[in-house]
């Protein structure tokens, strides 16, 4: 024993060296670990099998706004709990037994893919729960912009789609009051102002909006329509304003952006504003004054900077007094207000309105069509309650219907010729006078062909565009044309 233990102590020396070289060893080891554990481009986190914290790279600090020893010792359950990461990678992976990917959100607002892996020993017991984890908060911001500009296109392409739009319509007048109204559009193009088209249904109020558009420096720039008649009011509110993921039942996942972002830098038609509901008229208001609003189940304030025109066949001052309609966001619309005459009171227009719809439909149908002289002059007495677009059917009816090439009376709607027996009036000759007693009244007979003169010669002006063309139609000279407007005062004065 004596022998043994002095073979011992005679090879100390040597023992202890050994020792010292394999905890240098291990030291060396540790350190390297350390550095790969501080360095490595995924944060490291080490918990036991209880979720209890063991060991976290320093970078800790960036994602989850703790220091390493804040961490130590503490459980992922209390650390989760407290919101300090959401959800927690490592209870995930202890409950499921397995390798675990998730996305974690840290009270820092940042976005983490955590690859969680358990470590088993020898016994298959869970011992280590090891978590590495990426930071991809930037990878997210710009996914979450792809599918913010996918819902951009996607909304256009929806309004490109939207029927009911008729952009490519010419813009077809003739009269006075149009061509009044028509000559200051190009100015409005270059202002921002927020215009408010009125008249009654189907005399052109969209077709004029385009038009303000389509000859403004940023035609190119969206322009985006709504009708706020045709929707129910909490879809119109999503319609306009958009909404934030969650912000009621049924709401997308991504939530959606509302027509006023999808107009931004262009310009939003609200036609039929006169339905629009009184609590989106408030909201209305509100982007119109501070040129801000909110998405539904939003917190922040969005910017846009969109140009209104709107639309009514309504009398908004009549709605104004039965409470429909609030004051303050009238006078906020109407700052440009474009009122457009019935067609019955622009005559003017009707026959290039006709001419313009039967060259129109009859390439559509590939068709030659011409209209007899008696249907043109029955459909410019007509009174045309529907308006231009009441026009544009007939046309497009007795284009379809009509046999022959040349179109004529029989083609025409009962009802529309029945409103002149109904009237007892002639759409062939001046309506007639009637007395106070209501009989026919008469008149000297020369006054009664200046006045038949008068009216032929005011036909023929508003189906041609120059004195020859109406010489023709007349079967006259241009002398006698022009001498004859001189006269019955149907020259421009100016
Ligand atoms: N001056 C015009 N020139 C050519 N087409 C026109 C003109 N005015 C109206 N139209 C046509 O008549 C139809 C009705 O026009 P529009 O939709 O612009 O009327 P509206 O006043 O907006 O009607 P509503 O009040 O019912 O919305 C459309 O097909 C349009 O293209």
């Amino acid at each position: 024993m004596k022998q043994a233990s002095s073979h011992i102590s005679d090879r100390m020396p040597s023992l202890n060296n050994q020792l010292k070289q394999e905890v240098e060893l291990y030291q060396t080891a540790i350190d390297d670990l350390q550095a790969i554990f501080d360095n490595s481009y995924d944060v490291l986190y080490v918990a036991d099998g209880k979720g209890k914290t063991l060991r976290v790279s320093s970078a800790c600090q960036v994602l989850w706004g703790e220091e390493p020893e804040d961490l130590i010792g503490k459980s992922v359950y209390e650390l989760e709990e407290k919101g300090i990461f959401q959800p927690s990678a490592t209870r995930i992976a202890l409950e499921q037994g397995k390798k675990v990917h998730i996305i974690q959100r840290t009270k820092e607002g940042r976005t983490l893919m955590v690859v969680s892996t358990p470590i088993r020993d020898s016994e298959d017991n869970i011992t280590r729960v090891v978590n590495a984890s990426r930071d991809m908060t930037e990878s997210h911001k710009l996914e979450e912009e792809l599918n913010e500009m996918k819902m951009l296109i996607d909304g256009y392409r929806n309004q490109l789609s939207r029927p009911g739009t008729n952009s490519q319509d010419k813009l077809i007048y003739r009269s006075r009051s149009m061509n009044d109204i028509i000559s200051i559009l190009p100015r409005l193009g270059t202002v921002d102002s927020t215009v408010l088209i009125t008249g009654d249904s189907g005399v052109g109020k969209e077709v004029v909006a385009n038009y303000i558009h389509e000859n403004s420096p940023g035609d190119d720039n969206p322009f985006i329509k709504i009708n706020c008649a045709s929707i129910p009011e909490a879809l119109l509110e999503s319609e306009l304003f958009g909404y934030e993921q969650g912000a009621f039942t049924g709401a997308g996942k991504k939530g959606k952006a509302g027509l006023f972002e999808l107009a931004n830098e262009g310009t939003l038609f609200l036609d039929e504003i006169g339905d629009m509901p009184l609590q989106l008229q408030g909201k209305l208001l509100r982007v119109l004054q501070e040129g801000e609003f909110m998405r539904i189940g939003g917190q922040k304030p969005i910017h846009v900077k969109v140009r209104i025109i709107a639309a009514t066949n309504q009398n908004l001052e009549e709605k104004i007094k039965e409470n429909l309609f609030r004051r303050d966001l009238f006078y906020r619309l109407n700052v440009i207000p474009i009122d457009i005459p019935p067609l019955r009171d622009r005559k003017e227009d009707i026959f290039p309105l006709i001419q313009h719809f039967l060259e129109g439909f009859s390439s559509k149908f590939n068709m030659k069509k011409v209209l007899s002289q008696d249907v043109i002059n029955l459909l410019e007495e007509y009174s045309w309650p529907g308006n231009v677009r009441e026009l544009k059917n007939i046309v497009e009816r007795i284009v379809v219907i009509s046999n022959s090439q040349e179109i004529n009376l029989e083609t025409i709607p009962s009802y529309i010729k029945d409103s002149f027996v109904k009237q007892k009036k002639s759409p062939l000759i001046f309506h007639e006078d009637r007395g106070s007693n209501g009989s026919e009244s008469i008149i000297p007979l020369k006054e009664a062909v200046m006045q038949t003169e008068s009216h032929f010669i005011q036909r023929a002006a508003r189906q041609c565009s120059n004195l020859t063309q109406m010489a023709q139609l007349l079967g006259v000279n241009q002398s006698t044309v022009s001498r004859k407007m001189q006269k019955y005062g149907l020259l421009d004065k100016e």
